[in-house]
């Protein structure tokens, strides 16, 4: 048996000739998304899928190229598909801020008595570092990691040997020490910084510092639209492309 990830997206935040970085994972059970930024819809309407063939979501953290475009996948789900609600794999702290500060400007409508993310997404609240399986061979461990300053944030490990870091600063004892020797994981989608220095993203040249037997797992996302010409400059480490699939051992 197989997973399959396939990239969405892989730009920036600002990125103008990538989709926002967002993966879709897919198993013989389930298929789903890792965040779901404001060109995501786009992303998936240019593979002719629709929102009612996704069977869930996981989330990362609340930036607009990571959650911007949930408001119209629940939307569409529900006046257009009979108030069907995606499930939505998230924590707690993520959850809330999630209603009150990002969707609840547009969503909240007291009127027909929707007024909170249950009342749009079947909600199921992931438990930080514990392994859940969300559906049948798909696994997610969602691990706290360091973006913006007192930012929930999290980084993902996918049935527990592929390491997915959303947006995450440089942290090289998470890379070598946790994510390589202790879980041995052999892929790794990694964010990167082109240019400039590294405050709130790995950039380049730090990821650049790693072993080898490090570099050779990882698949840069999250670059900006300069990234043609950083082809060749990357080490033993691999751009990988917007709709690139990768097929990996269960
Ligand atoms: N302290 C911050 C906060 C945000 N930013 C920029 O805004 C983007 C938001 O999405 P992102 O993908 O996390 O990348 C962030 C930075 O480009 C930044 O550069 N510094
Ligand atoms: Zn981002
Ligand atoms: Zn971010």
């Amino acid at each position: 048996m197989s997973l399959q990830i396939q990239m969405l997206g892989t730009g920036s935040a600002f990125a103008k000739t990538f989709y926002n970085t967002s993966a879709m994972v897919t198993n013989e059970h389930a298929r789903i998304l890792i965040d779901c930024g404001f060109t995501t819809p786009k992303s998936l309407h240019k593979l002719g899928i629709t929102p009612d063939q996704i069977d869930g979501i996981v989330i990362s953290h609340i930036h607009a190229d990571h959650v911007g475009g949930l408001e119209e996948i629940a939307f569409r789900l529900f006046y257009q598909h009979n108030k069907k609600r995606i499930k939505l794999f998230i924590t707690e702290p993520l959850a809330f801020i999630l209603w009150e500060n990002t969707l609840k400007g547009g969503m909240n409508n007291p009127e027909d008595g929707y007024i909170s993310l249950d009342d749009y997404f079947d909600v199921i609240l992931l438990e930080e570092n514990k392994p859940t399986e969300i559906f049948r061979g798909l696994t997610i461990e969602i691990l706290p990691t360091q973006h913006i300053l007192r930012k929930t944030s999290y980084s993902l490990f996918i049935n527990s040997r592929i390491f997915y870091s959303a947006d995450i600063r440089f942290n090289e004892q998470l890379l070598i020490h946790e994510v390589v020797q202790k879980r041995n994981c052999h892929t790794i989608l990694h964010d990167c910084q082109l240019s400039g220095t590294g405050v709130i993203h790995a950039t380049l040249e730090e990821l650049l510092t790693l072993p080898d037997d490090v570099q050779k797992r990882i698949f840069l996302m999250h670059y900006d639209d300069k990234m043609p010409a950083y082809i060749g400059q990357t080490g033993s480490m691999t751009f990988i492309e917007q709709y690139q699939i990768l097929t990996l051992p269960e």
